[in-house]
């Protein structure tokens, strides 16, 4: 794990530890088993796909290790709902408070102000917070195999489709992939950006695309900056993409989705 995935990983640990002696998992997962609203969030990509469109899953992140602060007007309900006007498939709303500026009420704030689904971003190494995702109204989790050995992450995934949400297993690498492609779900992020270095090349997408299965679906996730990018992928036939930075920097981060995927 790089140094990045292990200090995020410590802080989540200190943290389901510090939310377990407030709030138990069961009490989390009777509120998560009594919602009944899940969004379907593969289907939503596949049916943006199917129209001919790109299935974007549009990101609400106001910083990262990486990049700082993105944005200074972030008002989460504002972003979704432009992002929801101007044609997203998803979201995908940072939930993680020490690295990204997240917060668990962004991830309410930006469903409650579109009916598009939602992934709650954030670094799930427990199903405590699995339980506590989709009894804040997450529709989809995401499993980085970087963080996880094979048996807790078919165990969290397991949690998750219980619930009845989809989950999204990010990949960096071969052996990553390997390891992901032995989980249920269809839906298999490529990572472009390396964690430990964070450099970003859209070859890594460009290297792993042959080796993921035809029943799958791929999104490639970061560096996506400019309309090259994009006809890059979709050339090489990927048609979902996971997009944070581009939109955030922008004024209006919807409309720069719109010109983006034009
Ligand atoms: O972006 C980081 O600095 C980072 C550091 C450690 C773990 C994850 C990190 N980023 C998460 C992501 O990969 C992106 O939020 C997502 O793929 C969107 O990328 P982008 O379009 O480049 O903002």
């Amino acid at each position: 794990m790089s140094d990045i995935l292990q200090k995020i990983v410590a802080v989540k640990r200190e943290e389901i530890a510090a939310g377990r002696a407030v709030r138990s998992f069961e009490s989390w997962r009777a509120e998560a088993e009594a919602r009944r609203d899940v969004r379907g969030f593969v289907a939503a990509l596949r049916a943006k796909i199917a129209a001919g469109g790109a299935g974007v899953i549009a990101e609400v992140k106001k910083a990262s290790p990486s990049k700082g602060v993105l944005r200074e007007h972030f008002v989460p309900a504002e972003i979704a709902a432009s992002y929801a006007e101007h044609g997203a498939a998803c979201l995908s709303v940072l939930t993680d408070e020490r690295f990204f500026q997240g917060a668990a009420a962004y991830l309410q704030q930006a469903r409650e102000a579109c009916a598009l689904p939602v992934l709650r971003k954030d670094f799930m190494v427990d199903a405590y917070q699995v339980v506590e995702a989709r009894a804040l109204g997450a529709d989809c989790i995401l499993l980085i195999a970087a963080c996880l050995d094979d048996a807790l992450m078919a165990d969290l995934e397991a949690t998750a489709l219980a619930l009845g949400m989809d989950v999204l297993v990010e990949v960096h690498d071969g052996a990553e992939l390997d390891r992901a492609l032995r989980l249920q779900t269809p839906l298999v992020g490529i990572n472009n950006r390396n964690l430990r270095t964070f450099d970003v090349t859209l070859q890594t997408t460009l290297d792993l695309l042959p080796r993921v299965p035809a029943d799958r679906l791929l999104v490639t996730e970061s560096g996506i900056l400019g309309r090259d990018d994009v006809r890059r992928m979709r050339d090489a036939g990927v048609h979902a993409f996971l997009v944070g930075e581009a939109f955030m920097r922008a004024p209006d981060p919807g409309a720069a989705l719109a010109d983006l995927f034009a």
